[in-house]
């Protein structure tokens, strides 16, 4: 795909005469060859297949729904507001035990040092893997997800199956004092990813349609009890110790690869 693409170029900058006589289909194949392998085919989906507008009836039946689901929402977890985006401090202990405790009985965690879904950022995330009946439930519920987090402007890491979606959410930088993290270019000065009222807003939404509408109808599976142990921190101190741990466990890999580049520079 880029190969093509990249032997094609060259005619390009070579041949202004020959490349206005190429055709605009042929141009246009170019550009889409570079542009969509940036944006994996399931996220374009995703947010294509997301509705487009609607009528006053269906606004006003989903506002009566979004009342429902708000009541039965409430009676585990109540939905913060937003934090100002200026203000995006690490959950303290009543965040902790009024959002993420309920949070925790429906098998929601704080993973920590997690690479597997990002191989570059570590530290703390707040995760769950939800199970659906088939793969059209699975892509009915991402796309419902896609447009949770469209309206919160939050982006979660997702990876899914044929009857799995996996989710997990931090805030890449949270307000507080700057630690110093060891990046490609030497030592920069930055503030770590952590926990947010964003994560607890976001995980709190996608919980409720999950269990109002996929669970309801049958398309959503329980978690079951038997799933593996997981880490779910109920003080800040606990909350803090994850953090540290995760984020020595960064700044020593970063120190590590940084080592390592340098050492095949000088080979
Ligand atoms: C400016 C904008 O609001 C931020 O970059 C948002 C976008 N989406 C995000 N998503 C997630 N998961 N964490 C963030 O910190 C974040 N930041």
């Amino acid at each position: 795909m880029y190969s093509r693409t990249a032997s094609y170029l060259p005619s390009i900058i070579l041949s202004p005469l020959r490349f206005q006589s190429r055709s605009l289909t042929t141009l246009r194949t170019c550009r889409r060859e570079l542009v969509i392998p940036r944006r994996p085919l399931s996220v374009r989906f995703l947010f294509d297949a997301a509705p487009s507008s609607s009528t006053d009836d269906s606004d006003a039946a989903s506002t009566v729904a979004a009342q429902k689901n708000a009541e039965t929402l409430n009676s585990y977890a109540p939905i913060p507001s937003p934090p100002p985006q200026s203000l995006l401090y690490p959950l303290v202990q009543e965040d902790i035990s009024r959002y993420l405790k309920p949070m925790y009985t429906r098998r929601w965690s704080v993973k920590w040092n997690n690479r597997q879904l990002h191989p570059t950022k570590g530290t703390l995330f707040l995760a769950k893997t939800f199970k659906l009946v088939d793969y059209e439930a699975t892509m009915s519920f991402l796309r419902d997800i896609a447009i949770i987090v469209r309206e919160e402007n939050h982006h979660p890491e997702i990876a899914f199956n044929y009857r799995t979606v996996k989710i997990q959410t931090q805030t890449h930088r949270i307000a507080g004092p700057s630690i110093p993290i060891p990046d490609a270019d030497g030592k920069i000065i930055r503030t770590p990813p952590g926990l947010t009222l964003n994560d607890a807003r976001l995980a709190i939404r996608i919980e409720k349609l999950f269990t109002d509408v996929y669970l309801a109808d049958g398309r959503g599976r329980p978690t079951g009890d038997n799933a593996n142990v997981l880490t779910t921190p109920e003080t800040l101190e606990e909350m803090e110790v994850l953090a540290a741990r995760s984020l020595r466990r960064l700044r020593t890999d970063k120190t590590k690869r940084l080592a390592e580049n340098e050492h095949s520079d000088t080979e």
